[in-house]
């Protein structure tokens, strides 16, 4: 089984609006609302590919019913602690470009930080877990490192895609796949990076630091696949870009999803990439029609 582990959770309120007026008034052309936060997006592009998994977190309030039923009604289990608190909303502004405005998240309280640590702790040897996104202010700076130690206890695979301390903390347990965009590997280790290279020579002390597999995401130039022994590329398969939002959850449900089905590395690679450029080519998040379609057009070579 796979569990996917959202901390924050949103409610992903796309705003589009012709030509943004700073200080004014603007109308918007069309909203959209969705389910957010990202172990949330790897859970219905996992459902969407057919892997069974259960979303785990916190939700809360009005817009935690909002994101729960919605889960549901598209098929996908869900098992989170319910907080007092309500759920944030995130704002996806489009105006030719897109802005995003994120909230902090909600409080937690400890009894319900605990909750979700129990929760966990039922995971067993053959379950990959999918912890993902940020965490609220109020969970402190060491719950992703209680969360990883939990997965590591219990003998289930992780994947770990957040940022700063809290990835690198996770490393020594060994995570199945770290996932940073180029951007955050940069911040990771506070060099600018302008190469692919730059990119490769970082990836790899991820590997040292204990990952089982890095995928660096480069959005519209493809990602690297960086294994203890090889390294890989692969380019994007061409489109219009209509959201770029999700396209890295997608990824990485493209990726885990199809390992857990039982198929080899390069086809884990090939559907991950196809099925971020599937969610970069949408208003919504990936379809499995539209994957299966991209599949075909990203070319990988070894590095
Ligand atoms: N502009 C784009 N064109 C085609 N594919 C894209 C584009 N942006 C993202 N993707 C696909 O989604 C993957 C993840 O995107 P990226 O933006 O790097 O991740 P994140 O959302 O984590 O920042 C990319 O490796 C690529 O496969
Ligand atoms: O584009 P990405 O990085 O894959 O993730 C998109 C998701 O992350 C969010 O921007 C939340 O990110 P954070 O948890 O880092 O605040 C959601 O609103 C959105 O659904």
């Amino acid at each position: 089984m796979i569990y996917t582990v959202t901390l924050n959770p949103s409610i992903d309120y796309v705003v589009e609006v012709e030509e943004l007026q700073l200080g004014g008034l603007n109308r918007m052309t069309r909203d959209l609302k969705f389910p957010g936060g990202k172990g949330i997006n790897v859970s219905r592009v996992l459902g969407q590919l057919g892997a069974e998994n259960t979303a785990l977190g916190f939700l809360g309030g009005f817009t935690g019913r909002f994101v729960d039923e919605t889960l549901t009604k598209g098929g996908i289990r869900t098992d989170f602690v319910t907080i007092q608190d309500d759920t944030r909303i995130n704002i996806k502004l489009k105006h030719g470009d897109e802005t995003e405005v994120n909230g902090l998240g909600p409080m937690i309280r400890e009894e319900e930080a605990e909750e979700l640590v129990h929760k966990l702790s039922r995971v067993r040897e053959g379950d990959i877990v999918v912890l993902s996104g940020s965490a609220p202010p109020s969970l402190g700076s060491d719950y992703y490192d209680r969360l990883t130690s939990v997965c590591s206890t219990t003998g289930a695979d992780f994947v770990i895609d957040t940022t700063g301390e809290a990835l690198l903390k996770a490393l020594k347990h060994k995570p199945l796949l770290v996932k940073p965009n180029h951007h955050e590997l940069a911040e990771l280790f506070g060099v600018a990076m302008e190469t692919q290279q730059q990119l490769v020579t970082y990836g790899r002390k991820l590997l040292d630091m204990g990952a089982q597999h890095v995928l660096v995401s480069m959005a519209g130039e493809g990602a690297l696949l960086i294994t203890a022994d090889r390294v890989f590329h692969a380019d994007v398969p061409a489109g219009a870009v209509r959201n770029s939002v999700g396209a890295g959850d997608s990824m990485i449900a493209g990726f885990v999803g199809t390992l857990a089905l039982g198929q080899g590395l390069m086809e884990a690679f090939r559907t991950g990439v196809a099925s971020g450029s599937a969610t970069a080519f949408s208003d919504d998040l990936a379809t499995r029609s539209r994957i299966e379609e991209l599949c075909p057009q990203v070319n990988i070579t070894e590095w």
